[in-house]
């Protein structure tokens, strides 16, 4: 769940041995670095000599400095932390103020972490680490660390992911334990354990249970002292959870193996300014804190051995709550197409948009209701931000293609809509349903994901392009693309979708990115694609050009945009929310001065 580690600074870890303030501090630097070549020459002899002596005097400089960034130990595996958990409270940062106002009651009164030997039973943690090791052998990261996300079913594969549901419906046949992969039993272990977790999390926190929803981050992982071959394979980098995945509010740990007798290395850190705090996992340990930036951690290299945890993460925000999006959003809108489809036929409508949306919603969501007899809802990882696309978007605009037409119907045309007697209950998705999803869903969420698109992306290091045809491949894999659904996708992006994640992704300031995804709108152009989002896409990719540095392509892309004829404000694309106006504008300014 971390995204920027390889350009983040060389992180040096101060390790006391002890569980409190120690006087020592050890410096090992936990950089991956290319071996030095040998020295041949004198005068290369110099200057490595020159280079230890430089060496040594940072290291005295940083002895002498890390009095003032000392290492406590928060938990050690010696420990066994039975009757009362191990509490730390922090400062809560700015993180939560907007989730303050929209969700009051379930926002957490107190930031901080704790750690508990004794949240689940030795059973529970031996039948996860089984369930664990069973699942993961399936897969294999080529780098430190493959993952395996128990609801989605993503795990990584050598530099790829696979969705491992997928792989054994194909499988199946030819090997009939794998359909035994995870029994019932596995996932009641399973249900129980994230139950008992969940709970504690409230008691410790304060925030009412059942406002606490699983998120679909959670994810078996086993890391190892293996070079990393994709960014995603780094996870000893610093990072924040909620800035990955905007939504968590508590992310939580458990760990199904000991530090120091089956790996090493390996030990969980908070990055505090003044100390960092250290837990060493244990097997069985609950480790569970807020997922702000008050909380910045990082898990230190292995070593040797292998760690096995299972991360699980907590919202307060229903709409990316597995259980909501599974059951609400998609049941609302089968219900909503199966209104639809009913008054197509009737009415022999020929509005040749209004059909194709139909149809678009009625494929994506009967796949991911079919998934639902496995219990596998939203497999695919763009299944979500599709969902709340068709949700913002594409229903609303069926909303207003029937509101045009209503004006036309007479009332006996009404009332013969699917046989119902006054034209708002005939057009359930008109009344209800879509109004009410869509009051739901707003721009707001569309935005957030398509961060979490981007979070993905950065995540798992995938690659653009794939991911926009609705591929999962690795951006530094070669060889065959490995996908979750067959060769042909389900999942394609459209021109909106790829200039929408564009834009956050350039919010993100993350250009390179931002040019891939806007130049794949320009490959999905349509007649469906406003002009006013041409030329914003336009617009978009000369900015991304003038960050870059670029300022030939950025006035290319600048007259390409201007070139296109922009209609009166109110005209002004979906989802350009005002908060974008400023840097835009900003931007633009910037843009007319070298002009
Ligand atoms: O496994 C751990 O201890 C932490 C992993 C982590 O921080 C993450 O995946 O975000
Ligand atoms: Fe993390």
């Amino acid at each position: 769940m971390s995204s920027d580690g390889l350009n983040r600074r060389k992180r040096t870890v101060n390790r006391n041995g002890d569980t409190n303030e120690g006087n020592v501090c050890r410096v090992v630097s936990r950089e991956v670095s290319p071996e030095r070549p040998q020295n041949q020459s004198i005068m290369k002899r110099v200057m490595s000599g020159m280079t230890l002596s430089m060496a040594i005097l940072a290291m005295v400089y940083y002895t002498t400095q890390c009095n003032d960034t000392k290492e406590l130990v928060m938990a050690s595996a010696n420990q066994s932390i039975k009757d009362f958990p191990i509490r730390r409270q922090v400062m809560c940062s700015q993180d939560y103020d907007e989730e303050r106002v929209r969700f009051p009651s379930c926002t957490p009164q107190r930031c901080g972490r704790f750690v508990s030997d004794s949240v689940i039973t030795e059973p529970e943690a031996k039948h996860l680490l089984l369930v664990a090791k069973r699942g993961l052998s399936l897969g294999g990261s080529s780098g430190g660390v493959t993952r395996l996300n128990v609801d989605t079913g993503l795990l990584s594969i050598a530099t790829n992911f696979v969705n491992i549901y997928k792989l054994i419906e194909r499988t199946q046949r030819m090997d009939e334990h794998l359909k035994e992969l995870f029994t019932e039993k596995d996932l009641q272990v399973y249900r129980t354990v994230k139950n008992k977790i969940r709970k504690r999390i409230a008691i410790h926190f304060g925030v009412p249970s059942a406002q606490l929803y699983f998120t679909r981050t959670s994810s078996f992982l086993r890391m190892t002292s293996k070079r990393p071959q994709i960014k995603a394979d780094v996870y000893w980098r610093r990072h924040v959870d909620k800035r990955e995945v905007k939504c968590l509010r508590f992310t939580s740990l458990l760990y199904l193996s000991t530090y120091g007798a089956d790996f090493s290395g390996g030990r969980f850190i908070f990055t505090d300014e003044m100390s960092n705090q250290t837990i060493e996992p244990k097997f069985g340990r609950v480790a569970a804190f807020t997922s702000g930036s008050e909380n910045e951690h990082f898990v230190e290299r292995v070593t040797s051995g292998a760690r096995y945890s299972l991360l699980i993460g907590f919202t307060s925000d229903p709409k990316f709550a597995v259980k909501y999006l599974q059951v609400n959003l998609l049941t609302q809108e089968k219900a909503m197409i199966e209104s639809l489809s009913e008054y197509l036929v009737s009415e022999d409508v020929l509005n040749s948009r209004l059909r194709r949306l139909t149809d678009n919603s009625l494929s994506l969501n009967s796949i991911a209701l079919k998934d639902d007899t496995e219990g596998l809802l939203l497999g695919h990882p763009l299944d979500v931000y599709l969902l709340i696309r068709r949700m913002a978007i594409d229903w609303k605009e069926v909303k207003d293609l029937l509101r045009t037409k209503d004006q036309r119907l007479s009332d006996v045309q009404m009332r013969q809509i699917g046989g119902h007697s006054n034209h708002t209950n005939a057009l359930k998705f008109d009344s209800q349903c879509v109004s009410s999803s869509h009051e739901i869903i707003t721009n707001k969420e569309l935005k957030d994901a398509a961060y979490g698109v981007i979070s993905l992306i950065n995540t798992y290091d995938l690659d653009i392009k794939s991911l926009a045809n609705g591929f999962i491949r690795s951006k530094t894999s070669s060889g065959a693309e490995v996908t979750s659904n067959g060769n042909q996708s389900k999942y394609a992006l459209n021109a909106f979708d790829c200039y929408l994640i564009g834009k956050q992704t350039f919010d993100n300031k993350e250009y390179s990115d931002a040019k891939q995804w806007l130049t794949e709108a320009i490959d999905r152009l349509d007649d469906m694609t406003s002009d006013e989002i041409i030329a914003d896409i336009f617009n978009y990719l000369s900015f991304c050009e003038l960050k870059s540095g670029k300022i030939s392509g950025a006035q290319k892309y600048k007259r390409l945009s201007a070139a296109i004829k922009i209609k009166p404000p109110n005209m002004i694309p979906i989802a350009m929310g005002s908060t974008d106006v400023v840097p835009v504008m900003k931007l633009a300014l910037e843009l007319d001065c070298l002009n």
